[in-house]
């Protein structure tokens, strides 16, 4: 692991990193997008390598992008002999034949996973010599603003800072990353790493009832995606708890308190809560299951 030689300290041997994506699909596509949002870290113009099972699923990887910036290939192990870190995008259940084909040539090499349900001991199972790292990021890392839980082998978070460093420095330009236990893995899974569904589920009911009531399509989608970006914003800038907001929005015996009690005695909390859970646990099996 040359490049990545004392444990990532010297930065400098980091310029000539280079980063390769197994899986052409909407996470690679999201890293990609975080990565290059950060000009101190130059990722494409060292060359970015991208494998994939079909050319159709490279070539629209890489639409809208320079694609001279671009490898471009069909065998997995070619990307990895050309590249020192790899970021492991497939699905879950295509994860354990692609580590198959990479394996001989993985070894020292830096895998970031963001596969759901592959543990750091199944990964190491396979590339006993790799340094790993398990991420749950989500799709908002497209922008920069995903929130990127990661864990590492026990081993590697405590004594090594290094290591950790190295990570902040790799994963930063995505969003927020956040070291945690890799039991933490499937609650951060169902919580944050599904969490923009969650929120899109809202915003489209609350779209479909602003259209119910006559607004256009378009007007619809204003009102309501301005709305919850001013409120997340709010909370944000100031500072603020979603309890404090809440409870400022809510005047008493008024019209919002009218709103929250239904939902309170619907049990809107509650059928949260319970997907979370149905999530968590869906999480906990695909791990046991790979
Ligand atoms: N989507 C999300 O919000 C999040 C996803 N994840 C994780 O990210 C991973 C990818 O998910 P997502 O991007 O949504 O899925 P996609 O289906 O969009 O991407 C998977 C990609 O892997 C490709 N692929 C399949 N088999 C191979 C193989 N043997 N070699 C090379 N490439 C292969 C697929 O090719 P083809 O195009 O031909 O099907 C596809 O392009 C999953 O493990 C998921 O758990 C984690 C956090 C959030
Ligand atoms: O739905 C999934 O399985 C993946 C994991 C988190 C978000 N998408």
């Amino acid at each position: 692991m040359e490049l990545l030689g004392n444990n990532g300290k010297d930065r400098s041997s980091l310029k000539s990193l280079r980063v390769g994506f197994i899986g052409p699909g909407k996470m690679a596509k999201a890293i990609l997008h975080g990565l290059t949002l950060d000009p101190e870290k130059k990722w494409l113009s060292n060359g970015v390598w991208v494998a994939g099972r079909s050319q159709r699923s490279l070539d629209l990887f890489v639409k809208g992008f320079d694609k001279e910036s671009f490898q471009l290939t069909l065998d997995n192990s070619e990307l990895v002999k050309n590249t020192e870190l790899v970021f492991l995008c497939v699905k879950p259940f295509q994860a354990e034949a692609v580590l198959e084909q990479i394996k001989s040539l993985a070894e020292d090499k830096m895998i970031i996973s963001v596969v759901a349900g592959l543990s750091l001991k199944k990964i190491k199972q396979i590339i006993p010599r790799c340094l790993v790292v398990r991420t749950m990021p989500n799709l908002a890392c497209q922008i920069g603003k995903g929130i990127i839980p990661f864990a590492l082998e026990k081993e590697d978070a405590q004594p090594n800072k290094g290591i950790m460093d190295l990570v902040h420095f790799i994963l930063s330009p995505l969003g927020y990353p956040l070291p945690i236990s890799e039991e933490l893995m499937p609650a951060v899974t169902a919580l944050t790493g599904c969490g923009p569904a969650y929120v899109c589920m809202l915003l489209i009911a609350l779209i479909e009832k602003a259209k119910a009531y006559g607004f256009s399509e378009v007007q619809a989608s204003q009102l309501i995606e301005d709305m919850a970006f001013g409120t997340v914003l709010l909370l944000k800038e100031m500072n603020k708890s979603p309890y404090t907001l809440l409870s400022e929005v809510k005047t008493p015996g008024g019209i919002t308190e009218a709103a929250v009690q239904f939902l309170v005695r619907r049990g809107w909390e509650d059928i949260l809560i319970e997907a979370i859970e149905t999530a968590n646990k869906k999480a906990e099996e695909l791990e046991s299951h790979l």
